[in-house]
């Protein structure tokens, strides 16, 4: 299993060394446009493996994509992140020329590639990817809402004083600051739903602070983060790689599901070998579905800005 990974800053590191960990890929290659950084990013994780025992061969190369040849699944984490008090959108104007750029020299070299957008902003970065690749849909998938899940789901061990384990619980919707959908009404400790130990008050103030987890982030960092990016991103691809049909929360072209067309947005979806296996329909409350909508078209208002 090869898996290319673009961008060896700090989200594309992250999460190249996640998937090493992992030891699950024979081959992780880590491209990036500034000169020696993706080689010297690829040492420092080689010199981990005999510390952290993994058998993940991990190679650095500057912008020479014959290098990534054959990828079973690539990853785009290039282009700028957001400084403190920028939203997500405001990046696309240097990311929008950079993910299209790649999507396309990674097609050219790993024509049977599953593509994974985490540039920002994810959704209309996903968007654009489905439109200029014309590869099937399925092979497209946006990294947000794994990443927005676990925050959600830290919030609400946070405020229940419990274990993380004990939490499950989902975020659907738009990438944004605005646009998430925490499902408070389906999230639970251990199946018990999580209204039994919240009141109604704290609950928004978990999915408030959900929704600017990443803001409060680049306001205490400086940057964007990037381990529970990493994170996430490694279990999407370690999905894939070993065809676990795990569900997820990823951007996807929809085509009628949850009543939207032409976007791609973050819905549950089952991931295997295929890329998405399926698009899981879940039932969302009045309120939950109005969000959703509201959340569509912050989403296509950006992608409103692409040039196709
Ligand atoms: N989807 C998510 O959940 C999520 C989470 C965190 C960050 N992000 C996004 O991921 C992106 C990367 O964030 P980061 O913190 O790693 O940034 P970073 O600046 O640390 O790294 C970006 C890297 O991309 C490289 N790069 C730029 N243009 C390139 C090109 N044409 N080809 C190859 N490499 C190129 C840069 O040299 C740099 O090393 C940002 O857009 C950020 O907003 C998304």
């Amino acid at each position: 299993m090869k898996v290319t990974v673009v961008g060896a800053g700090a989200v594309g590191a992250s999460c190249a060394e996640y998937i090493a960990i992992k030891d699950f890929a024979s081959e992780v290659v880590l491209l990036d446009i500034k000169e020696g950084y993706a080689e010297g990013k690829a040492m420092d994780l080689m010199q981990c493996a005999s510390l952290n025992g993994f058998d993940t061969k991990i190679t650095g190369v500057t912008n020479d994509y014959s290098k990534t040849a054959n990828s079973d699944i690539c990853v785009i984490t290039s282009g700028i992140p957001r400084k403190p008090g920028m939203t997500r959108e405001e990046l696309i104007g240097i990311n929008a020329g950079i993910v299209k750029a790649v999507s396309n020299s990674l097609l050219e070299h790993s024509p049977n590639m599953v593509l994974i957008v985490v540039s920002n902003p994810m959704d209309t970065m996903t968007y654009l990817a489905h439109k200029s690749l014309n590869i099937p849909k399925n092979r497209i998938i946006g990294m947000g809402g794994a990443l927005d899940s676990a925050r959600f789901k830290y919030r609400l061990a946070e405020a229940m004083e419990a274990p993380i384990s004990d939490i499950d619980g989902m975020v659907i919707g738009g990438h944004s600051d605005k646009g998430m959908v925490p499902l408070t009404s389906h999230a639970t400790r251990n199946s018990i739903r999580v209204s039994e130990f919240l009141s109604e008050e704290r609950l928004e103030q978990v999915a408030a602070d959900t929704k600017v987890g990443g803001a409060t982030l680049t306001g205490l960092l400086g940057t964007s983060a990037w381990y529970a990016p990493g994170a996430a991103v490694s279990g999407l691809v370690q999905a894939i790689a070993c065809d676990q049909k795990k569900m997820f929360p990823c951007s996807t072209f929809l085509e009628g599901e949850y009543g939207l067309n032409d976007i791609c947005i973050g819905v549950p979806v089952i991931l295997g070998r295929n890329g998405i296996e399926s698009i899981v329909d879940i039932p969302l409350s009045d309120a939950e579905k109005a969000h959703m909508q509201a959340s569509a078209e912050g989403v296509k208002k950006t992608n409103g800005l692409l040039e196709l």
